[in-house]
């Protein structure tokens, strides 16, 4: 381990596929810069950005572990460059600052799955003397403490620099090396003012087609390691010495990987996107000349609607599993005594909702009628829904970053339907969590959009049942019948506080009573009381500045006045931490203006 005082690297490491804001990023560089006992002169920051999760060309997200080889390796290029400049246009004023100090800063963005196993890898590679680890990661602080050697430091929420462990250790667990795809690039510091001063996009400046050429000819692109992925046997000490060019790795590397990943994934294409990690399962990747599926077929893949294949009864009809003779797997949502004039509807209802294709919606993929039948077929979504995950005693508890995770994937569906769509807006009209399916990798999909006006009157006569989805109309739309797409916000900030507090719509209030969990929590957020309001099966392990955002985002949400709801894609950017530009909506948060 490099002694401080020779020239060292200092890893600050954070979760890329998180959205950063300039401020967050300088600010982390300014703390350690004043804390005067992490950096030295000659000293080089390495500013570590972990990408975990890729976005597909066709949306969906990815885990570049999986399938980079195989399929996105364009995406994951396309992802990580993109990360790599924003990251250092952010840090150009650091740089200049640090420049002074006679420090440095490179940006490297790492591709790879689990966050905790590449920044490991990262900092054994570098030989790093520090890695601070910003405060997303802390979760994982047992794990960095047993098998990091380096000294330790955490960034905090307030975003202050704290040294959990002053000295270096070589009491840690030798690791076993994986294949991750990297690329960095030192951040200019003096590009910055000539920048400035010319008022020109970085890309235009002689400076900038320095740091190009220094990307594309020095050996920044690696894939590492790639010999113990395939078992080649090489060491981890080969990591060095096996820099490839981006070129050399695509050609050398990608036909080896594609025979492992075929048997992996069955059923479709091979570059269709995965819908699920563990499953191995794709989705489907265009909309098909015909919808339209035979009779014979649903009823083949269903194995004849029996009852072992019976997903459940719903609204609409009865919903059966089933799989097509190519390995797809559906949901077939059973219509029974549908009228003449309501295939008309059907069909053109059906027409506009199979062009909604995002990463967190349930794919409709066709549909049947036979006489007195509609069914409609969705792709199968593999791990139960959010009402499950939430409220069934067999259950795990949702911890706090996958609760974070289907938020802020939900309210992309939403802002997708509402505003990105062909034939949009689409108003979901019943956004409640058993309506939200997820992966086994959390990743949450939005069902039944558009349908709710399918659903028959008779569904509706118990008690729960009643409560259950009153409880998620916005008051316009229960007392007027006034559908908009802030009639989905409302609903969507329900469910956000029952993410939050893991508590039914309705609920007792410990004296026999029903409550409502809008009534309830309102108060609560109005004094700012997060503690009561976190659901406390999480006991500490949650994110208080997170629990923030979504309170914030709930609370918006559910306002009286349709017309005080944020859009999706405001909820969005409150969601993750991005509202700067939203002064209003952070106004309508201040306390004053709850107790009107
Ligand atoms: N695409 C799908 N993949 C996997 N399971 C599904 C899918 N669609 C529905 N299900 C499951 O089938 C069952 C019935 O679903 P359905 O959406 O019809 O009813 P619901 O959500 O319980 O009520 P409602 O129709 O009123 O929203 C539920 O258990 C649901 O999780």
């Amino acid at each position: 381990m490099a002694s401080p005082l020779t020239p060292s690297h200092v890893v600050i490491a954070y979760d890329a596929t998180k959205d950063r804001g300039v401020h967050e990023l300088t600010l982390a560089v300014d703390s350690i810069q004043k804390r005067g006992d992490v950096l030295h002169s000659g000293d080089t920051i390495i500013m570590l950005g972990v990408l975990h999760k890729v976005v597909h060309p066709m949306g969906f997200h990815t885990k570049p572990c999986a399938d980079f080889l195989e399929t996105s390796i364009r995406a994951v290029e396309e992802e990580v460059t993109k990360k790599v400049d924003m990251y250092v246009s952010m840090l150009l004023e650091s740089a200049r600052k640090c420049e002074d100090q006679g420090v440095s800063i490179e940006v490297k963005v790492t591709a790879g799955f689990p966050v905790k196993q590449v920044i490991l890898q990262e900092i054994m590679a570098c030989n790093a003397a520090w890695v601070i680890l910003d405060r997303h990661l802390r979760r994982d602080m047992r794990f960095y403490l047993k098998k990091i050697p380096c000294k330790v430091a955490i960034i905090q929420d307030s975003l202050a620099v704290d040294v959990v462990r002053p000295h270096t250790t070589d009491d840690t667990d030798t690791i076993e090396h994986k294949l991750f795809f990297s690329l960095s690039k030192p951040v200019p510091p003096s590009n910055y003012q000539s920048n400035r001063n010319n008022e020109q996009p970085l890309s235009d400046s002689p400076e900038s087609s320095d740091i190009q050429k220094t990307y594309l000819t020095s050996p920044t692109v690696k894939l590492r390691d790639y010999g113990s992925l395939l078992n080649l046997g090489s060491s981890p000490t080969q990591e060095n010495s096996g820099v490839k060019t981006k070129a050399d790795d695509k050609h050398s590397i990608v036909p080896q990987k594609i025979q492992k990943q075929n048997n992996a994934f069955r059923g479709r294409c091979s570059d269709a996107p995965i819908l699920c990690s563990i499953c191995g399962t794709r989705t489907e990747m265009y909309v098909k000349n015909s919808m339209t599926f035979s009779y014979s077929e649903i009823q083949l893949a269903t194995n004849d609607f029996s009852k072992e294949n019976l997903l459940g009864e719903g609204g609409y009809g009865d919903v059966y599993k089933g799989e097509f003779k190519d390995g797809q797997q559906i949901a077939a949502k059973v219509r029974k005594e549908a009228s003449t004039q309501e295939f008309t509807e059907f069909h053109s209802e059906v027409y506009v909702l199979s062009f909604a294709r995002h990463k967190n919606i349930v794919m409709l993929l066709g549909y049947c009628c036979k006489e007195n039948l509609n069914i409609l077929v969705y792709e199968y979504i593999c791990h139960k829904s959010l009402e499950w995950h939430l409220f069934d005693e067999k259950a795990a508890v949702l911890e706090w970053h996958q609760r974070q995770e289907i938020a802020i994937g939900t309210a992309k569906g939403l802002r997708f339907l509402h505003e990105e769509c062909r034939g949009s807006p689409i108003i979901h009209r019943d956004t409640r969590p058993s309506n939200i399916l997820l992966t086994h990798d959390y990743v949450p999909m939005l069902g039944d959009f558009g349908l709710a006006k399918w659903k028959t009157a008779s569904d509706d006569t118990d008690q729960t049942r009643i409560l259950g989805t009153l409880g998620y109309l916005a008051p316009e739309y229960a007392e007027n019948g006034i559908v908009s797409v802030r009639t989905d916000v409302y609903a969507f900030g329900m469910v956000l506080l029952q993410l939050v507090t893991g508590r039914k719509i309705v609920d007792s209030n410990g004296e026999g009573q029903a409550q409502s969990l809008r009534e309830w929590a309102e108060p609560i957020i109005q004094r700012l009381a997060l503690h009561e309001l976190i659901d406390r099966r999480l006991g500490d392990s949650y994110d208080t500045y997170e629990v923030y955002l979504m309170a914030k985002a709930a609370f918006l949400c559910v306002q009286r006045n349709p017309e005080m709801r944020p859009s999706m894609r405001e909820v969005v950017r409150v969601l993750e931490g991005e509202n700067d530009n939203y002064h209003h909506l952070g106004e309508h948060f201040a306390p004053q203006y709850l107790t009107k």
